[in-house]
């Protein structure tokens, strides 16, 4: 290396330590450092955390967040790992400004002054397991997380992927409830996998474009709380009641088929980072002030709500979509969050069926997240 070269090297080196604090470790003692640099980046744009941004669905989230023109600064969040992807997610040449968190010590760092934080940490499902097989775990996780969010971001919007999700979504709720910061209107489970599954699924049977269809899929994230309404697929199609029953059954165990298929070594991370990536996307042209945003999500669906921000419930809908506190529904999003949520629309016997089963599943998951904070 000539001594141009060298120097270039090292003040290529020394302006990478000081834009991302957590590399600083590895980088000290060289000529010139990032504070030196003009650009500073992160000039517009959203501000987004992922929290579990080292795992198997945190990895291709974060390369695919780095790639959204709409997010100037990407924080990465991590008990482990994230100085390598954080490292290698930043050389990307995209617009985000990537910085990365280690340990519980700069979670407060990861999220003060985030706009939206997405919320993979958390372990996942092995062969013979139930989502709610993961509560132990993972409830304990999600409060400590959303704790954080308390303190550091509380208008941030959250989209919740850790499992379970229907008891996670209302454990975050009950921890913001207690701090007093809690905002329906921004608090999303994300089931937009179900969607995207329910999508590609219904296309291969009618022989589609799944870029063509629109599956709503409500209820919950889990065995038969997975409700898809086949009866409201866009184009307007019909099934036999032989497809029906396919359909059905593999949209609401499409978890567990990628669950046996990977055979002990996780649950779906690379399709399960396009949906949160679709969905994340969503919310941010949503933010943005984007119109005619719609995407089902798990949301708290009953009004009145604590605080000053009730869900906006469509005029034609009845007050409640169910009699649950939290339900996955069409929602539009804006920015504030979910402005609007939808009514189910006219079911037929089996989706009247099916919900009635969602409905009773869903309500003791509910309860046992809420109970993991009140008692
Ligand atoms: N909502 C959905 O549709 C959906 C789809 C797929 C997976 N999931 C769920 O997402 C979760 C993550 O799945 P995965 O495959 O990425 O798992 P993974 O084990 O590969 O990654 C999880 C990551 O979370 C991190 N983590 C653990 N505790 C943490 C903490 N306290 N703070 C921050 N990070 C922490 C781990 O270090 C790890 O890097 C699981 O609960 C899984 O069931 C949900
Ligand atoms: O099935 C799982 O455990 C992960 C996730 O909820 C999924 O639907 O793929």
């Amino acid at each position: 290396m000539n001594s141009n070269s060298e120097a270039g090297y090292q003040r290529v080196a020394k302006i990478s330590a000081h834009l991302n604090p957590s590399s600083c470790s590895m980088e000290q003692g060289r000529v010139l450092g990032r504070m030196n640099c003009r650009s500073k980046g992160g000039a517009s744009g959203f501000k987004v955390a992922i929290l579990g941004a080292a795992g198997g669905i945190g990895q291709p989230l974060a390369m695919l967040m780095k790639m959204n023109p709409l997010v100037s600064v990407l924080h990465l969040y991590d008990v482990v790992n994230t100085p390598g992807v954080t490292a290698d997610i930043s050389h990307m040449d995209t617009g985000a400004v990537v910085r990365g968190f280690l340990g519980p010590q700069q979670l407060e760092n990861a999220l003060t002054g985030m706009n939206l934080v997405i919320i993979p940490a958390g372990v996942p499902r092995k062969p013979g397991m139930t989502r709610d097989d993961l509560f132990n775990i993972n409830a304990g996780i999600v409060k400590t997380l959303c704790e954080g969010i308390v303190r550091c971001c509380p208008g941030a919007i959250v989209n919740l992927i850790s499992n379970p999700v229907n008891s996670t979504v209302p454990i975050a709720a009950e921890v913001f409830k207690k701090a007093g910061t809690f905002d329906p209107k921004k608090l999303l489970g994300v089931t937009m996998l179900d969607v995207v599954r329910a999508n590609t699924f219904v296309a291969e049977v009618l022989g589609l474009d799944p870029r063509e269809v629109d599956v709503p899929v409500v209820g919950g994230h889990a065995g038969v709380t997975i409700l898809p309404l086949l009866s409201q697929v866009k184009p307007k199609c019909s099934f036999t009641p032989e497809e029906i029953s396919y359909l059905t059954a593999r949209i609401q165990n499409g978890g567990t088929e990628v669950v046996e298929a990977k055979a002990g070594s996780g649950s779906a991370t690379l399709s399960m980072a396009y949906a949160a990536v679709k969905f994340a996307d969503a919310c941010l042209r949503g933010l943005r002030g984007d119109a005619g945003i719609v995407e089902c999500a798990f949301v708290a669906s009953q009004v009145p709500l604590p605080n000053s921000h009730p869900v906006y419930i469509h005029p034609s809908a009845t007050r409640h979509v169910t009699e649950l506190p939290f339900f996955a529904s069409k929602v539009r999003l804006g920015r504030t969050g979910v402005e609007e949520i939808y009514p189910l629309g006219p079911l037929n016997e089996y989706e009247r069926a099916g919900l009635e089963k969602a409905k009773k599943e869903l309500a003791a998951s509910i309860q046992k997240g809420v109970s993991f904070i009140k008692n």
